[in-house]
């Protein structure tokens, strides 16, 4: 199942002139009677072609909150009480009605998602209950946090009691968990509001330019509903997320607080963008690490359902904005969701809980978050499977498909639509995560006999110099300073000192690859004159970096050429002057249109006849050479910034290369660590399904410590320079 979106363009403001309206919603010209499923928007650069994206429902200026509700939320309901769980986010700029959306006014009919979500649940348990006499409770439980430059919140807890760092985020059973986040019951409506109310009151909102009330935070509502029928326990959560919006700085003359905000937000909507990429070019490394919020929302690798709200500006103003969340939105229709429920758990049979209340589970059965086609989901019997064949729901929400063969099922007509639904013997669901096919725990060494055919000379020999690497890491460990060969204390000191200059140039690097961030920002909404900015501003931070001056003398050349072309010509051409962003130009190379993009004015898809710089999230198949070289070279950039990091001393590398081994034994001999920290290094290392590249990093790691780094270079002192 597709993610399905819905897209939802707000009413004109106070401020906002009619005559600036640019995006409307259209029906589907194959079905000109049907309720709107077609965004269409001007092309910046010649007015009289219009661009238009197909969604599975689109609500314009009049929609009211009721209808976006009745239509797309309700639904969900019946399915969050089979066991699926329901994610709900709304996406787009800043100012465009996501808080309105989500969480809406006080007036009755105001009210947006979230309440209304809350007012079914609370009338589909009531009647559970009484269809039921009584045999079936159902509990409602509500967390709510906000993710806050990137890090996260308790929105429970009032500000003062916040500790900097925020609360840690742990994968547990193939879903991320806040550690340490309250968990309120509420049994009504009532009590919902309430807490709520409370909560919002902690939100971090502040007044930009383009809105008044702008959330400077990802929120995250969590609902959890339990059903108990005698030992059977049902668990399901309805997951609300307002995602903060994107902004441009140029426009929202942000002062340096909300640019920090804005650069957190801008980077994590960044970094959501290139999970989607990811995704559809089905690539092995989605970066959902790179963000909390991306971490959090997973999306395309939660289960469930998951519906996205498109929120849109309809005047000229958001132009481009406009454009970059219309493509965004078109990628994201396209992920695929497993639609797999929660099994019920028995009360007789209780996992047992570790301390931080998260279900202990075998190193061996973690899951690294992987695109959805390379996860095995993998039914542990065939009685699971068949079990499922009988168990699964009627599909009575089956929409969640672009493509021209399926049956359209309108907004409005959702219910009572029912396919019986094909069970997927190979899913899993989402609490049990216990596949037959593990990722083997890299603790866990295969044996030569096992591997031997498969290998080649090549790694033969990797494998061979690990051993020696290991082995003689393990001497230099256990091995005992001769008498007399104690270090002096100038040495130490110089160490010392030249440690404390590699780590300072990591942080500094941090901070250029900020800068580099924000240029690849700028250079795929094709603003490249902002881009350049940016790579100066990186530059002194990479000063040797030669794939860095290359890509800056290219744009800059790029950006010569089209002032040459921009100039009026001695025949008097006529400037482009109504562009929202100055730096916005086509690309000099033929685009393929993202396929739901077709000329408005006629009912074919067409290519369209301008060159343009618009699908920002372009698929492979449809990507021109050109455009892909580009964006390959950015990344190649941006990797190799990335993982050539400082020089680092022999005693950093030898650390390194003894943590990353992942083996505890010899985690442990590192002075100051033992074995309960050498598991916990272990574990984390496994969480992170990565290596530690760099000490500064390993200090980050929980536990750890920059102390903790100190004490294990103190602890090879003396056995190496
Ligand atoms: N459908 C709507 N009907 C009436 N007013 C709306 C609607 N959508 C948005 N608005 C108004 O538009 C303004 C901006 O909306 P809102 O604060 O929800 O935007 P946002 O996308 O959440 O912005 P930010 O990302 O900055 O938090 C508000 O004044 C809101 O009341």
């Amino acid at each position: 199942m597709s993610v399905r979106v819905v897209a939802r363009i707000r009413p004109l403001l106070k401020q906002e002139l009619e005559k600036d309206t640019i995006v409307e919603a259209a029906p589907n010209v194959s079905e000109p009677l049907a309720t709107p499923s077609i965004v269409r928007i001007p092309n910046p650069k010649n007015e009289a072609e219009a661009f238009s994206f197909q969604f599975n429902s689109v609500y314009d200026q009049l929609a009211t909150q009721q209808q976006v509700f009745d239509n797309e939320i309700a639904p969900t309901v019946k399915h969050l009480f089979k066991g699926f769980d329901v994610t709900i986010f709304a996406y787009g700029v800043t100012g465009t009605g996501k808080t309105h959306t989500m969480r809406g006014g006080k007036l009755l009919a105001e009210r947006g998602v979230i309440p209304r979500l809350l007012s079914s649940i609370y009338r589909r348990s009531r009647k559970i209950e009484k269809d039921t006499e009584g045999d079936t409770k159902v509990d409602v439980a509500m967390s709510y946090y906000e993710i806050y430059n990137d890090r996260v919140f308790d929105l429970f807890e009032s500000l003062e009691k916040r500790t900097p760092a925020g609360l840690p985020i742990r994968d547990n059973n193939g879903k991320t968990v806040v550690v340490g986040l309250t968990e309120r019951p509420c049994t009504s409506l009532k009590d919902f509001e309430t807490l709520y109310d409370q909560a919002n009151v902690n939100r971090s909102t502040s007044a930009t330019k383009l809105n008044a009330h702008s959330s400077r935070s990802h929120a995250v509502l969590c609902v959890k509903v339990t059903q108990v029928t005698g030992n059977e326990v049902r668990v399901s959560t309805a997951s609300a997320i307002d995602l903060a919006g994107s902004e441009d700085n140029r426009r929202t003359d942000n002062g340096k607080e909300r640019m920090v905000e804005s650069a957190s937000i801008n980077k994590s909507l960044f970094v959501l963008a290139q999970c989607v990429e990811a995704i559809s070019k089905k690539q092995n490394r989605i970066p959902y690490r790179e963000s909390k919020m991306t971490r959090i929302l997973s999306l395309g690798q939660n289960n469930g359902l998951t519906v996205m709200i498109l929120n849109l500006a309809p005047v000229r103003s958001y132009h481009l904005d406009t454009l970059s969340s219309l493509n965004f939105a078109n990628r994201t229709k396209k992920i695929e969701v497993n639609e797999v429920e929660n099994r019920p758990f028995f009360r007789t049979a209780p996992k047992p809980e570790s301390k931080s209340g998260i279900p202990s589970v075998p190193l061996a059965n973690r899951q690294p978050l992987r695109p959805k086609a390379l996860s095995h989901n993998v039914v542990p019997s065939k009685e699971a499977a068949d079990k499922d064949k009988v168990e699964k729901p009627v599909k009575a929400f089956s929409v969640y498909s672009d493509k021209p063969k399926t049956t359209a099922v309108r907004p409005g007509h959702l219910s009572g639509q029912g396919h019986p639904r094909i069970a997927e013997a190979h899913k899993r669901t989402s609490s049990e995560a216990v596949p037959t096919i593990s990722r083997p725990s890299k603790v866990l060494k295969p044996t030569m006999a096992a591997k031997s055919e498969a290998m080649s000379a090549k790694s033969i020999e990797e494998m061979i110099e690990r051993k020696v690497a290991e082995k003689l890491a393990e001497q230099a460990l256990s091995a005992k300073l001769p008498a007399g060969t104690e270090i002096s204390p100038d040495v130490q000191a110089r160490l010392i000192a030249l440690e404390r200059r590699v780590i300072d140039q990591e942080s500094a690097r941090a901070e250029g690859l900020q800068y580099l961030l924000m240029a690849k920002q700028h250079t795929v909404r094709g603003e490249e004159v902002s881009a350049l900015k940016m790579y100066q501003l990186a530059l002194p931070y990479f000063p040797d970096n030669q794939k860095l001056a290359q890509k800056m003398l290219k744009l800059q050349e790029k950006i010569n050429r089209k002032e040459e072309e921009r100039r009026p010509k001695s025949g008097g051409g006529v400037p482009l002057a109504e562009d929202a962003d100055e730096d916005y130009q086509p690309e000099a190379h033929d685009d393929e249109p993202d396929e739901s993009v077709f000329d408005a004015r006629s009912a074919r898809p067409r290519r369209p006849a301008v060159r343009r710089n618009l699908s920002v999230f372009r698929d492979e198949a449809s990507a021109p050479q050109t455009h892909q070289a580009d964006s390959d070279s950015e990344d190649e950039l941006a990797h190799s910034l990335m993982h050539t990091g400082p020089d680092q001393t022999p005693r950093s590398k030898h650390i390194l290369r003894i943590i990353n081994s992942r083996d505890v034994a010899q985690i442990r001999l590192l002075k100051g660590v033992g074995a309960k920290k050498a598991e916990m290094i272990v574990n984390a290392l496994c969480e992170m399904d990565d290596e530690v590249r760099h000490v500064t990093e390993l200090g980050r790691l929980k536990g750890v410590g920059s102390k903790g780094v100190e004490r294990m270079k103190e602890g090879l002192a003396g056995v190496m320079a």
